[in-house]
């Protein structure tokens, strides 16, 4: 067929190389202010460069039409050649390199280390003493062993401090004996736990002499070295299909009295002596410092997702055509639709502003862990609590919003999985329950926010750390013609407010005779109102603070008509609380919409490049519609061919069943 001829093929499709040529900045100098570093952008294509060169690491038969054993299969086949090249390819035990890598061969499914190296060596990092760590942390880091974190239970998820699961101190023998004492407790959920693990992280209730310390984390052994079979006294397995992560094998796992030495309590902060004696840590909630790792780092991974559908979006809209503007001899590209720029540049911007969040809270969570390991400081834990569960809760909201606005972008092969938008979806929104149901992490931060108010009410607003000092700001008219300044200014008024009238009506509550518990619950949704507000405001400002210090002035240039994007788009979408209380007027309204339309056009000649300055390969982004060369049409045939269902004229359902039916008809 000569439509697919291939030297029609060659080279990219002419209007995405349009759009390339019209950029006004250059991807790599973006690459380095998405990736915080000029040589961390540049290690990125180093790497990727390097990965082309193994054929052994390019795809083999597409992701869609693989099933469940065969995806894990083949992240375990790549994960095995990049421990044969992992020396070659990063700097060894760079977390981001290492990242960088997984992301881009094996993707986003899942495999049998992502909970190895996100959660079991951080926690080992973090909570095993020394001499523990001279056991295990070297093994672990040179994968002679895969471990996992097994927190969450099949009755027991959100509440921790309700975990079932028992390790009950032995002073005889010097065991604790790990239990689970109801089909409840059964350890449920955790990544990897299923079938490749043979160790894991298991929070268990200590208990010594009949007194519960709540959940403590414990290293367990699982499975023979050898053998790789479960250890008696263990039941382990996975827990079957999920809406995504399908190369992850998320398992259940239950103890029958199985015992373990004394010293597999990881006791970097708290201790059990020989004869039962406990010491306590210097702060109640430092074992549950790898939750907050990991949220430290959903606001960059969480962009990253949002990004990748955003790539495969913005290109599509670039060469698909349909319908006509002014010029009726050639149908419009459909990126150059008000609509199409509306439902996609916002998120752009947020995509942006979401791993300038996330480059800051990552490093944050580094410095925690120095504070708290070098000089027993814990000083810091409160607040990046509170700002990483507001975080987590907001950004895999708007995540999952702006990837599925992104999916819908590309009309009817949005819905094909050749877009592989779906499977982006899936699993960025497993992060809304993951780490703390969003909920539940947004009254989380509201905690903190009550606190703050209650500190300004009782005439102590010296005490507020500096997150909280906005709500201390006295109400002002604001010019929006000024600046990011003044939308700042407004968003604290909104944000304020919101935070002190959820505090007035859980106040109110409890005057009227209700105990805090339960006026908490008859707040809480005025309550995880204001922690979207304030966390949307912490947001805002990094943005701000961000796009301020870049000194490439076209980078800066396009980056600022993003920033305004997001601030005026920002402020529209919290624009009922403003007017409620008379902090914006209805002209304001009218001129923040006014800019925000003008920043769609500004917008429009940079958006493919925005979009290619992640500077993803096409074996990370794994879409037929979002490859950079841009041939969709040619590539969706070539994919459709693929399909197994495709390997044979006439299938065995049709001389079955629909043959013989159809034959029955004819009588
Ligand atoms: C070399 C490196 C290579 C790297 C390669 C990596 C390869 C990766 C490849 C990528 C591929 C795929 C990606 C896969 C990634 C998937 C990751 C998925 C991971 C998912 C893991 C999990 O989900 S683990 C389970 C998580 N569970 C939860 O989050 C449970 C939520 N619940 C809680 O956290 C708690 O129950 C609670 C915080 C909600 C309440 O706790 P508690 O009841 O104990 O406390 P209170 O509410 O009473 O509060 C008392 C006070 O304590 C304060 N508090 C609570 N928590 C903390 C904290 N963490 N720090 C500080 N303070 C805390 C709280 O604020 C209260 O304070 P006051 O208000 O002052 O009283
Ligand atoms: C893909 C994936 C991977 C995971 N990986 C791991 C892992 O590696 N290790 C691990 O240990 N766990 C893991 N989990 C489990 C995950 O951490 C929990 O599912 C999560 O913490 C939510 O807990 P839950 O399921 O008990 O939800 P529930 O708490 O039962 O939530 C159900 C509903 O109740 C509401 N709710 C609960 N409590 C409150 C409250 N106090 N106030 C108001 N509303 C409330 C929630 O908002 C939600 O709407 C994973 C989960 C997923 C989906």
């Amino acid at each position: 067929m000569s439509f697919l001829n291939k030297e029609i093929c060659d080279g990219d499709n002419p209007d995405l190389t349009e759009e390339r040529r019209t950029a006004t900045f250059d991807t790599d100098r973006m690459a380095q202010v998405i990736y915080g570093s000029e040589k961390f952008a540049a290690r990125r294509r180093q790497i990727t460069k390097s990965i082309s060169r193994i054929p052994a690491l390019q795809d083999t038969k597409p992701l869609a039409f693989m099933t469940r054993e065969e995806k894990i299969t083949e992240a375990c086949r790549e994960l095995d050649v990049l421990s044969d090249h992992w020396e070659q390819l990063i700097y060894v035990n760079d977390e981001e390199e290492a990242l960088h890598l997984h992301r881009e061969v094996i993707g986003m499914e899942g495999h049998p280390f992502a909970l190895h190296e996100t959660m079991f060596i951080p926690t080992l990092v973090s909570q095993a003493s020394d001499e523990q760590q001279e056991k295990w942390l070297g093994r672990a880091r040179k994968r002679e062993i895969i471990g996992c974190y097994a927190q969450t239970e099949l009755g027991h998820g959100s509440n921790l401090r309700k975990l079932e699961t028992t390790a009950t101190y032995s002073p005889s023998t010097q065991e604790f004996i790990l239990h689970t004492p109801t089909i409840t407790a059964l350890k449920w959920w955790p990544g990897a736990l299923g079938k490749s693990s043979n160790y894991a992280i298991v929070m268990a209730d200590l208990v010594i002499k009949n007194k519960s310390y709540g959940p403590h984390p414990f290293i367990v052994q699982l499975r023979d070295e050898k053998t790789h079979q479960p250890l008696p006294g263990i039941t382990v397995g996975d827990i079957g299909p999920k809406m995504a992560f399908n190369g992850a094998d998320n398992g259940f796992l239950g103890f029958d009295h199985f015992r373990i030495p004394r010293g597999n309590l990881l006791m970097r902060h708290n201790r059990v002596e020989p004869d039962g004696s406990y010491l306590k840590p210097p702060h109640a909630k430092i074992g549950y410092s790898s939750m907050v790792k990991v949220r430290s780092r959903m606001a960059m991974d969480q962009g990253l997702f949002m990004a990748q559908a955003l790539v495969i979006a913005v290109r599509y809209s670039a060469v698909r055509r349909q319908g006509f503007l002014e010029d009726k001899s050639q149908e419009v590209k459909v990126l150059d639709y008000q609509t199409q720029q509306h439902r996609l540049f916002p998120s752009i911007a947020r995509v942006y502003a979401f791993i300038f969040c996330g480059l800051e809270t990552i490093q944050l969570y580094e410095k925690l862990i120095l504070d708290v390991n070098k000089n027993g400081d814990t000083s810091g834990m409160a607040d990046l609590h509170s700002l990483t569960s507001g975080l987590k809760s907001v950004v895999t909201h708007f995540t999952g919003q702006g990837i599925e606005q992104a999916r819908m972008a590309c009309g009817g092969h949005g819905y094909s999985m050749a877009s592989y938008i779906s499977e982006i979806y899936g699993v960025a929104v497993a992060g809304c329950t993951y780490e703390g149901e969003n909920m539940v992490m947004l009254l989380q931060c509201a905690r903190a926010l009550v606190k703050a108010v209650e500190l300004v009410e009782e005439g102590h607003p010296e005490k507020l750390s500096p997150m909280m000092a906005y709500l201390t700001k006295p109400s002002v008219t604001v010019d929006l013609t000024v600046g990011p300044e003044a939308y700042v200014k407004i968003f604290q008024l909104i944000a304020k407010k919101q935070a002190f009238k959820a505090t007035e009506q859980l106040h109110k509550f409890m005057v009227a005779g209700d105990s805090r518990d339960v006026a908490w619950n008859k707040s809480a949704v005025e309550l995880t109102k204001a922690s979207r507000l304030h966390t949307r405001l912490y947001i805002l400002k990094t943005f701000i603070r961000r796009v301020e210090s870049i000194t490439d002035i076209s980078v800066k240039a396009a980056l600022t008509d993003l920033l305004n994007l997001h601030l005026n788009y920002e402020l529209l979408d919290v624009a009922s609380y403003a007017l409620a209380d008379g902090i914006m007027s209805s002209t304001q309204m009218d001129f923040i919409k006014n800019q925000l339309y003008s920043s769609l056009e500004k917008i429009r000649p940079n958006a493919v490049s925005l979009m290619d300055s992640f500077q993803f390969s096409d074996l990370q982004l794994r879409s037929v519609l979002g490859r950079r060369d841009g041939h969709v049409y040619q590539n969706l045939f070539e994919w459709a061919k693929s399909s197994p269902l495709n390997q044979s004229e006439v299938l065995p359902s049709v001389t079955q069943y629909l043959k013989p039916m159809m034959e029955k008809s004819k009588l």
